[in-house]
């Protein structure tokens, strides 16, 4: 069978807590108003509660209450994890080792199912996943644009430039990112947004408001002008 092409995207952050979840959220349900067939990945997830009697990671559970359809949670989430730690140290203590070329796998079988894929990596762009491989070795292994969501908050300029220079170190593009005011006491808000416009060469799509009960359906969100000749 022909290889189909789906959508796909790599969702980091200028650290944990970030926005990614919301933003990938609202990546998806945007796909969705031109793709039937969209879907959230999660590739490792670490951190669980108990959600009517099963071990469930929220972020999973959000990815997938924004995708159109329903996949095996072995390829939408190959790893879950209990500890809400590094994944390095989660995998470690769950006796486990993340294995980059599964995931790939994982990816490939749902880019077949779907449109559209988007996937959301663990904490920031150098997350370890093991002893010596990081967030940086999976996304370069799945080879997907990045989106980027900046944090703002005092130090996001030094993280954005940094993950900036490790996504290009990986020989890959930024497709886009995202000003999410997580700090709603941060000073000179504007002059860090246009600071990052000038730097990050990448198109903004999306600047989202600190808010009280952030909701991913109704953020307005751009998808990367990359994509426009693949959107329906
Ligand atoms: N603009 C915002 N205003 C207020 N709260 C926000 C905003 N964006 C995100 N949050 C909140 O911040 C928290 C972290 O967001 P989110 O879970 O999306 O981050 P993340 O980067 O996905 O984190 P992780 O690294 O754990 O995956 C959540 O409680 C979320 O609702
Ligand atoms: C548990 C958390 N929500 C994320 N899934 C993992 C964040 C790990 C951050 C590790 C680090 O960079 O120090
Ligand atoms: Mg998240």
């Amino acid at each position: 069978m022909a290889e189909r092409h789906a959508i796909s995207c790599f969702v980091t952050g200028t650290d944990t807590g970030v926005g990614k979840t919301l933003v990938s959220a609202a990546l998806l349900h945007a796909l969705a108003r031109h793709h039937t067939r969209v879907v959230g990945m999660k590739p490792v997830a670490a951190g669980t509660t108990l959600v009517q009697g099963i071990e469930a990671n929220d972020d999973v559970l959000a990815l997938r209450a924004a995708s159109t359809f329903s996949v095996p949670a072995a390829l939408d989430n190959p790893v879950l994890l209990p500890d809400a730690v590094s994944p390095h140290i989660a995998a470690a203590r769950a006796g486990l080792r993340i294995n980059i070329a599964h995931i790939v796998a994982c990816h490939r079988q749902l880019a077949q199912l779907a449109d559209a894929v988007v996937v959301e990596g663990a904490g920031g762009f150098l997350v370890p996943l093991s002893p010596l491989e990081t967030g940086a070795d999976l996304a370069q292994a799945l080879g997907l644009p990045v989106v980027l969501v900046v944090g703002l908050r005092l130090g996001c300029l030094n993280h954005a430039l940094l993950t900036l220079e490790a996504i290009r170190a990986r020989g890959l593009s930024l497709a886009g990112w995202v000003a999410n005011h997580v700090d709603p006491a941060m000073l000179a808000q504007d002059d860090n947004l246009d600071f990052l416009q000038q730097r990050l060469g990448a198109p903004l799509l999306a600047n989202v408001a600190h808010q009280n009960a952030p909701d991913a359906r109704t953020l307005t969100i751009k998808l990367p002008p990359t994509w426009q000749q693949t959107l329906r």
